[in-house]
């Protein structure tokens, strides 16, 4: 049995970091996608390449890739394992393949047999033994920051499937680390595949023809519940705007994990530039709470002015969607509510003289910018009018690209968490 699972990235309007600390945020999902394809193996069935191709993708990795010695001693550990197989994670992106045998599973986390309700949060000796876990794994230094990713991974999975063998790919449009949610979208797409594989979503669904699927408002819950869990494996502290957001698409305003979903009818239109300042939410969100102990007056009234910034974006869309205000006015009010809320992120200490040459060389064609995301690099938001000619677009992204950073358009508002089984 296969189970695909995708689930997009997303923008923040307004409100990041003020909504770990009780602020409203507003945030939409994005057409690019984290998908993750579920396969589980029978104890004992074999875990080595199946097809020619996969044997000639195996042997050119081995002899290119150092990380390919990590999936060469997992086929050899499904061995020594007496045929009792393992869980094995290929993030196809990065050619990266990593493996746990299911007796080594079983030693260090115990014979977990999998979870079909709520989620218990991952305790700190299951997460020392998951730490204990990752130390057999090769991750190369360039790219250490996966390991909490894999580390969200093994706690999805052997908390919903227990210890038995099985082998997931994960692919993704999204840049990782970025702002755009990768965290959240990987947490997300891993949850619906285990889930639905467990038989805990999507019960009675299925057409018998490949397809996606959408779940309903429960299913959704579950596995967005999930997907928290793994958020904070990777985060430590988020509030649940990203798991929310890819969960249930659309445009979303949060606040303390309460979910209010904004009708928006014609989707605001967003260029993003990846400055490719390489960042982590889980610093960066501990920086804010830093700052905010040592100023916690200051840092209120910040906190306080986002949320009224974040609570009139999303009345600006509510009345635009019942056509009470013009789409020309909506945009200058989200241009002016979005420059506001770029100064508070400054305030905040989250922004980057890489931002910063977003945002000046955007403002020379009188166009507005904020970061999006955690900041500190990753990727910059910047509105695109209604009337704005293609033209001036092309001359501010080419001037962006020459800067060395990346910029791209995304459609805003779409679906969140889809499943198709095959
Ligand atoms: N496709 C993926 N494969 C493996 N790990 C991933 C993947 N996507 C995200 N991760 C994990 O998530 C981490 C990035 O999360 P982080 O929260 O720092 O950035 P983000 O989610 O892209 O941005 P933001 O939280 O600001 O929206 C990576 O370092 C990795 O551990
Ligand atoms: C920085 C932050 O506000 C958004 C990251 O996309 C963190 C969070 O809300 O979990
Ligand atoms: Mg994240």
């Amino acid at each position: 049995m296969e189970v695909r699972a995708r689930a997009p990235g997303k923008i923040i309007l307004v409100g990041e970091h003020a909504v770990v600390h009780g602020s409203a945020a507003v945030a939409a999902a994005i057409d690019l996608y984290t998908t993750s394809s579920l396969s589980l193996l029978h104890e004992g069935q074999s875990q080595t390449p199946a097809h020619p191709l996969d044997w000639i993708r195996f042997f050119d990795s081995f002899v290119t890739a150092a990380t390919a010695l990590t999936a060469a001693t997992s086929f050899y550990y499904a061995g020594e394992d007496g045929g009792a197989g393992a869980v094995e994670l290929d993030l196809r992106d990065s050619a990266l393949v990593f493996s746990w045998p299911c007796s080594s599973l079983r030693r260090a986390l115990g014979e977990v047999s999998g979870k079909a309700g709520a989620p218990t949060p991952c305790s700190p000796d299951e997460l020392a033994a998951i730490a204990k876990l990752m130390e057999g794994q090769e991750i190369p230094e360039a790219k250490i920051w996966l390991s909490a990713g894999l580390s969200a991974f093994l706690y999805l999975y052997t908390s919903i499937l227990g210890c038995r063998p099985g082998k997931v790919v994960v692919t993704s449009d999204l840049p990782i680390g970025a702002g755009l949610g990768s965290s959240a979208a990987f947490c997300v797409s891993m949850s619906g595949a285990l889930l639905t594989a467990a038989g805990t979503v999507g019960v009675g669904g299925g057409s018998g023809v490949e397809e996606w699927e959408l779940f309903g408002k429960d299913d959704l819950e579950l596995v967005n519940q999930w997907a928290f869990q793994g958020e904070k494996i990777i985060h430590g502290k988020p509030s649940g705007i990203d798991n929310s957001v890819s969960t249930f698409g659309s445009m979303i305003k949060f606040k303390k994990g309460e979910l209010t979903n904004l009708k928006s009818r014609n989707p605001v239109k967003m260029l993003i530039t990846d400055t490719r300042v390489g960042r982590n939410t889980k610093a960066l969100v501990a920086g804010v709470s830093e700052r905010a102990s040592r100023h916690p007056d200051a840092m209120a009234s910040v906190f306080h002015a986002v949320n009224s910034i974040s609570e009139e974006l999303s009345s600006i869309v509510e009345l635009a969607a019942e056509d009470e205000i013009a789409i020309t006015s909506k945009e200058d009010k989200l241009a002016e509510l979005m420059e506001m809320n770029q100064g508070l992120l400054q305030c905040m200490g989250v922004s980057h003289s890489s931002i910063e040459t977003v945002l000046q060389t955007t403002l020379k064609y009188s166009l507005v910018s904020k970061l999006t995301g955690a900041g500190g690099g990753g990727c910059v938001l910047t509105l695109i009018p209604t009337l704005s000619a293609n033209i001036v677009l092309e001359k501010v992204a080419t001037e962006l690209e020459s800067h060395g950073f990346r910029c791209f358009k995304v459609e805003v508002g779409g679906r969140g968490l889809q499943v198709c089984r095959g």
